[in-house]
């Protein structure tokens, strides 16, 4: 029986690790985690994470071929192949800070199997990494190996959180990258046999090793620029009255641009694209390329300048000042069908209220108060280490309210600031929220998600990324 370990219990970790022991049943899964919280949680009622349709992937194969553990050393001596998927975060210290990858935690994962190891392994980068990282990991492994041979493998993950299952089942393509030596082709086509159990012949693509990393980076840089093209557009069709899920259908009609991915929105998140990017940036600035460096840095510049001007659009519209108003936001994860929080355009939008005084109240379907306190107490990048290594955000000092009812939330507030794409926001009594509203009242929907004409007739003044604006709102600047 192939023995697998995967170390790293987290977004990508678990729900990858469960669909392979799903479709694989001839194959022992087994993932791994420093952190004894995460492990529990896996092996619990209540799943770490919230991801639709991973309880019941999980709930065929734990116990099963599915195992997850804290005896991490045991795992990896056992395994034939050890995915490795742990944090890769953005540096915020020392050379290259604030851009460059910190590969801590991947250092320790590949000393641990250095260490342990007693027989041949398959070595596989699932974490996002810089261009070469398997080189370095090669030499680690390599000079500390006492005669174990080691494959290193690149496999970028391409799922995207609340559709994790949906694209692990059935992916775009498999991308594996190997050396060009008969050992590193034989690696190639052990793990290929693996993802072959379900995912056509045709996509899976295999690529030499610094392909494999680099098309990961470019396919995130790729997704992220698309955004900031369409809310760079919106900028302009609210100054010009034209309305960009009008220009992003028209354009996204031609077959060389597509549909998807035009959704103007107050901004990107979640926990790749930013990081992603300012890795890229970095690379492209050791290798003396500040051009290209420059135009990757621009898809951050967009959707910063992007949520400022939400920001922005939200006090100025309302005298200029939020100063003790009270704030609904619905919505703080980074997207539906997710309780993730990282990178959210909601810190931000949050932190800029606060920054203007406002009484911040928020409901979120999915994500704890503990979480948003957290969130919102956390320096930049910190939220992206392993949970009990991260620094203890302010617990007493609680910046925002929050609620487990958006009818709540919204009761006595000035202003409603739609920030996630929840479904449920559709389908809110707008009658009820209104009444219950100082006037004027206002809607601000980051998401476009709400109807806006619907709403202006029961009396809001509402705001709508990219869409021709409330005569109100025609006269006060939004500009950063
Ligand atoms: N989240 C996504 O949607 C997504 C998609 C594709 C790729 N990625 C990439 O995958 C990697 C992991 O992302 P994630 O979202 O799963 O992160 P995560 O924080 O959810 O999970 C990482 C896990 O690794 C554990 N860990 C860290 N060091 C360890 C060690 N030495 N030994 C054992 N466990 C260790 C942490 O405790 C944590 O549980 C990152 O490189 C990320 O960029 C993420
Ligand atoms: O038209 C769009 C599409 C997305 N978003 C926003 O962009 C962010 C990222 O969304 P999405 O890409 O769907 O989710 P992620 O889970 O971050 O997935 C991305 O990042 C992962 C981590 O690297 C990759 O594996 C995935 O392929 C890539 O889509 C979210 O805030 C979305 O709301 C928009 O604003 N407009």
């Amino acid at each position: 029986m192939v023995k697998i370990c995967c170390i790293g219990a987290g977004y990508v970790g678990g729900p990858t690790m469960a669909v392979i022991a799903l479709k694989c049943p001839a194959v022992e899964v087994v993932v791994v985690d420093i952190s004894v919280a995460r492990i529990t949680a896996w092996n619990s009622e209540q799943l770490p994470i919230y991801e639709p349709g991973l309880d019941d992937v999980v709930k065929q194969c734990r116990g099963r071929n599915l195992f997850f553990s804290t005896d991490i050393e045991k795992h990896i001596a056992r395994a034939d192949i050890i995915f490795v998927s742990v944090n890769t975060p953005t540096k915020t210290r020392g050379l290259g800070a604030g851009k460059a990858a910190d590969l801590t935690y991947w250092e320790n994962a590949a000393r641990m199997i250095a260490d342990v190891a007693k027989g041949d392994k398959i070595v596989v980068e699932k974490s996002t990494v810089p261009v070469k990282t398997a080189e370095a990991i090669e030499k680690i492994l390599i000079h500390n190996s006492r005669g174990v041979n080691f494959q290193i493998l690149s496999n970028p993950e391409f799922l995207a959180e609340g559709t994790a299952i949906q694209d692990l089942f059935s992916p775009d393509r498999v991308l594996i990258g190997g050396r060009e030596t008969p050992e590193g082709k034989k690696a190639v086509q052990a793990l290929k046999q693996v993802y072959a159990n379900w995912v056509p012949e045709d996509r899976i693509i295999t690529t030499n090793l610094w392909s494999a990393e680099l098309s990961k980076l470019a396919a995130n840089a790729f997704l992220a620029q698309r955004i900031s093209s369409v809310n760079a557009i919106s900028a302009l069709c609210e100054a010009t009255g034209a309305d960009v899920a009008e220009v992003a259908y028209a354009i996204g009609k031609d077959t060389r641009i597509g549909p998807r991915f035009l959704s103007a929105s107050v901004g990107f998140g979640g926990s790749c694209f930013q990081k992603d990017i300012l890795n890229l940036v970095y690379i492209c600035e050791c290798h003396g390329l500040p051009e290209v460096a420059n135009y990757w840095k621009d898809v951050i510049k967009i959707n910063d300048y992007q949520k400022s001007r939400f920001v922005n659009r939200v006090v100025s519209s309302m005298f200029n000042t939020v100063s003790e108003k009270k704030i609904a936001v619905l919505g703080f994860a980074f997207k539906k069908d997710t309780g993730d929080t990282r990178e959210t355009p909601a810190i931000d939008v949050c932190k800029g209220l606060l920054g203007d005084k406002a009484k911040v109240c928020v409901y979120d379907p999915q994500v704890t108060e503990e979480q948003i306190q957290r969130d919102l107490a956390l320096n930049k990048f910190d939220w992206d280490h392993p949970l009990h290594l991260q620094p203890m955000g302010a617990t007493e000092v609680k910046p925002v309210a929050v609620t487990r009812d958006a009818y709540e939330a919204t009761k006595g507030a000035h202003a409603v600031c739609i920030l996630t794409e929840w479904d449920e926001f559709k389908k809110l009594d707008y009658v009820r929220i209104y009444e219950g509203m100082q006037k004027p009242a206002f809607i601000f929907d980051g998401r476009n998600v709400v109807d806006a004409q619907q709403l202006r007739e029961i009396g809001f003044i509402v705001y709508s990324i990219g869409k021709p604006l409330d005569s109100w709102l025609v006269d006060t600047p939004a500009v950063v």
